[in-house]
């Protein structure tokens, strides 16, 4: 069965269709694209599975198959720079299709790229991560990352298609599928208090990869991000609450350099602190914070950061963020399960007293 979410944005409007097979359907794959070039965006623990199957969908197209080292360390300017001189060597023209194959990487870079290209191309998403699948190949997004900060450098350009293939989940890894994860709790920490309960039933099937739970988690992720999205496509306010937890988590990624900890495994340690600053501050219940704690536990991922981290450093991290708005700290608290909140001008000492009791183990 193939479910299908559209995120409503008026002639933009795109369908995110989910099911199993999608990528074995040439002809889904080749509705999607625009006029005779198309790259395929990929990396190298992808491609060798499915860029094959993409590759058969492009017919007497113009085409070539670029794949980049995997990992986010990869997320950078000098790859996109490498993928402009690959869109060059292509001649690809105004018409041309960018098709990102792969995770959150391969899609925020490769959506920068289009963004970039000719100032605008098409590109549709082809994510192969349960990460990219619930949340970084709907909404537009696009970025790199800079030494000094998480997503410094990006464009807001939405993809026209999104296509799920979850059969593809069948070679992620096991850690990869749990960072996936983070951001499905996120959703129901934020916006659905039932959803959140469902996770803490299914959570064994979900790790155990049962399908039909996985697509169940998937459908309901889409469509919370697709709903938000819709309203707020540029994140002028309610958007910013997709980044519960990502004030912390990407500082976190920043200080390690991008190497060792992967963005869900950020944002599950970020969750976990932003929920502990919120108790603190009378914004939330300790209870709400300690069971979120612990559902990120059983689903194996980490709830304290790495030891041995400098908590001024981090917390000068955070002061890049991009919600801050003139040098005073924006931070998405939480209200307790199913509500977050935008607040600005949070108190520095108090998110470094959280930075020191979280690092204390
Ligand atoms: N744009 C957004 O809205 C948004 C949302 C969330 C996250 N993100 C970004 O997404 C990125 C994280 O994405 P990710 O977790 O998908 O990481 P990723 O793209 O690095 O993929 C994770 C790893 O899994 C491998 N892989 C991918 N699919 C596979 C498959 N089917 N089989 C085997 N191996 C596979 C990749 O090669 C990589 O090593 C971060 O840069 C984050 O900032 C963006
Ligand atoms: O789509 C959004 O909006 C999000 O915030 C989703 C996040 O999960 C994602 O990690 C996003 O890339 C973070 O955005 P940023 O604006 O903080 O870079
Ligand atoms: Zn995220």
């Amino acid at each position: 069965m193939t479910r299908t979410v559209h995120v409503e944005l008026g002639s933009r409007r795109y369908p995110i269709h989910i099911g199993s097979g999608l990528l074995e359907d040439p002809q889904l794959i080749a509705s999607t694209l625009g006029g005779r070039h198309v790259m395929v965006l990929s990396d190298a623990n992808v491609a060798p599975h499915y860029a094959d199957r993409v590759l058969a969908a492009l017919g007497e197209r113009v085409h070539a198959l670029h794949v980049l080292p995997p990992g986010e360390a990869e997320k950078t300017l000098a790859r996109f720079a490498e993928v402009m001189e690959a869109m060059a060597r292509l001649r690809a023209s105004r018409d041309a299709t960018l098709v990102a194959l792969g995770g959150g990487v391969i899609g925020d870079l490769g959506g920068f790229a289009a963004a970039c290209w000719m100032r605008g191309i098409r590109f549709v998403q082809l994510p192969t991560t349960l990460l990219a699948m619930v949340d970084s190949s709907v909404g537009g997004k696009t970025a790199v990352d800079l030494p000094a900060g998480k997503n410094l450098v990006g464009a807001f350009h939405q993809p026209s298609a999104v296509l799920i293939d979850t059969d593809t989940l069948a070679t992620l890894p096991d850690r990869e599928l749990r960072a996936g994860l983070a951001e499905v709790v996120k959703y129901g920490a934020i916006f659905d208090a039932d959803f959140l309960a469902w996770l803490e039933q299914y959570a064994d099937a979900l790790l155990a990869r049962e399908p039909a739970a996985l697509a169940e988690a998937i459908a309901r992720s889409c469509r919370h991000k697709a709903e938000v999205v819709a309203r707020d496509e540029t994140e002028q306010g309610e958007r910013a609450l997709l980044n519960f937890g990502h004030t912390f988590g990407h500082a976190l990624e920043t200080e390690v350099g991008y190497h060792d900890l992967l963005h869900g495994e950020a944002v599950a340690i970020g969750m976990v602190c932003a929920a502990r600053l919120s108790a603190r501050l009378g914004r939330a219940p300790e209870a709400d914070a300690a069971r979120l704690a612990v559902l990120l536990d059983r689903m194996g991922l980490p709830i304290a950061p790495p030891p041995g981290l400098d908590p001024e450093r981090l917390l000068a991290h955070m002061r890049l963020d991009k919600k801050n708005l003139s040098g005073a700290l924006r931070l998405i608290l939480w209200r307790g399960t199913g509500q977050a909140e935008l607040v600005s001008g949070v108190d520095e000492a108090e998110v470094l007293a959280v930075w020191r009791e979280a690092l204390s183990g």
